[in-house]
């Protein structure tokens, strides 16, 4: 079975492709175990994917905290990944180890200790007889003790795949396209997180749409101090609207805590929060018209980018499914999407001072990141976004605004 799967080890945000084979047919050594000295060793851990998808998520991040404490110092974790190209829901996480001969007895002790107790799947890479080539050994566990197959596979360099392997995974495990789907992962949480319990009683009893709000409902979208709530307060003053934060005021108290979680997780709180805010568009949008913080652009961004790793052309392509509104979702009237220079984006970021999310933080000095969230905004459709440039005074912007939403809403 691990014949036709490829195998990605990210070293310093790039991917790097291997494939194993029975037969060596002459060709390279991967890049990944081109500069590791003759007998070291290297090793992989992946996880196993239980049918128990929330087990299987806080397993993944529980182990990177178990290989940081537990490993000699000297031994390079990397994240690592299995797939089969163009197979949706094929990826398999877990990380890959380099050690060299001082470490590889503690470094092996506690892989035996792993895949005797937990749902991993062990190899051992190392080189083959002829010194030339590289070989992996699957491990398998018997009763008492860990043995490695005798017979090692060839590793052999693999091209990169056509698209990206987290791009593979994102649909219902980063983001989620209907409130059922969103919703089935927070309710399992319920037997082991208690704040998924408080959560669940927040939501509203029904997702099919209220009556469509008779006055315009306006989302302003953007990376973190593009100005935002600069004029979204400002828009709610001189058009006398409703302004609704996402997420919801009533699910502050547990977002801290959600921003803790794994993905699977961390993201379908983030997605329930919508439908929370969208009953609310629902309720004010009758009465008045409705300027909201951020909403599904946000929720789909962040997460689509911090799925797929390094330059922009590993999003998935511009059009994929990934991109889509969810069907069940209320739609806006118009997403204005404010951008910034990074640098002007910066300097606003100073002199406000404030606190950060641990991802706007990344935003900050991962170039990569922001272009990825900023361009999957972009990509988002159903209703698209658009762009504003938020470079002018704070007065100027809402103009600007102001005419895009007279021409868009007939306001
Ligand atoms: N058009 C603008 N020109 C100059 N500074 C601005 C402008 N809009 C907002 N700011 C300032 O930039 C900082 C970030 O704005 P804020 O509205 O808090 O952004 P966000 O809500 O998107 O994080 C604040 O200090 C704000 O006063
Ligand atoms: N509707 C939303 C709003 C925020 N988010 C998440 O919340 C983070 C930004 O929230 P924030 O409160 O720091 O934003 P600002 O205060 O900068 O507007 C992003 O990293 C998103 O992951 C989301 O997923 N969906």
């Amino acid at each position: 079975m691990w014949c036709s799967r490829v195998f990605s080890v990210e070293l310093n945000g790039a991917p790097f492709y291997f494939a194993v084979k029975e037969k060596h047919l002459g060709e390279d050594v991967p890049r990944v175990f081109r500069d590791v000295q003759n007998r070291d060793k290297c090793y992989s851990v992946l996880v196993y994917c239980s049918r128990d998808r929330i087990k299987t998520a806080k397993f993944y991040g529980e182990l990177k905290d178990k290989l940081l404490r537990d490993l000699p110092p000297e031994c390079r974790l990397s994240p690592m990944s299995s797939f089969l190209p163009k197979v949706r829901d094929s990826l398999v996480k877990g990380y890959f180890l380099k050690g060299n001969s001082d470490t590889s007895s503690p470094i092996e002790r506690l892989l035996s200790d792993l895949i005797q107790h937990d749902p991993v799947l062990v190899c051992s890479y190392s080189p083959a007889e002829d010194g030339q080539q590289w070989t992996q050994h699957m491990w398998s566990e018997t009763a008492s003790q860990v043995m490695d197959v005798a017979k090692g596979y060839y590793v052999v360099p693999s091209e990169a795949p056509e698209y990206h392997p987290s791009t593979l995974n994102i649909i219902n495990s980063d983001v989620f396209y209907s409130f059922d789907e969103a919703y089935d992962v927070m309710k399992k949480c319920g037997d082991i997180i208690p704040e998924a319990k408080a959560v669940l009683e927040l939501l509203p009893s029904r997702v099919e749409a209220r009556n469509k709000p008779d006055f315009p409902v306006i989302v302003i979208e953007g990376l973190d101090a593009t100005g935002k709530t600069t004029l979204t307060e400002s828009l709610k003053d001189t058009l006398g609207a409703t302004l609704l934060p996402s997420p919801p005021e009533c699910l502050s108290p547990w977002r801290a805590h959600f921003d803790q979680e794994p993905p699977l997780i961390r993201r379908a709180f983030y997605a329930l929060g919508n439908y929370i805010s969208a009953d609310q568009i629902g309720l004010k949008g009758m009465k008045t018209p409705v300027i909201v913080d951020r909403f599904w652009h946000s929720t789909a961004a962040y997460a689509i980018a911090t799925a797929v790793s390094g330059p922009v052309c590993n999003l998935p392509g511009e059009g994929s499914e990934v991109y889509c509104w969810p069907s069940d979702l209320f739609q806006p009237s118009l997403v204005v999407l404010l951008t910034l220079d990074p640098e002007e984006r910066k300097r606003r970021l100073r002199n406000r001072g404030q606190g950060k999310t641990d991802e706007e933080e990344e935003l900050d000095h991962n170039q990569l990141f922001r272009l990825r969230v900023e361009e999957a905004y972009r990509r988002i459709s159903g209703p698209a976004c658009v762009t504003v440039d938020a470079s002018p005074s704070a007065d100027r912007v809402l103009q600007q605004v102001l005419l895009l939403i007279r021409g868009k809403c007939h306001l």
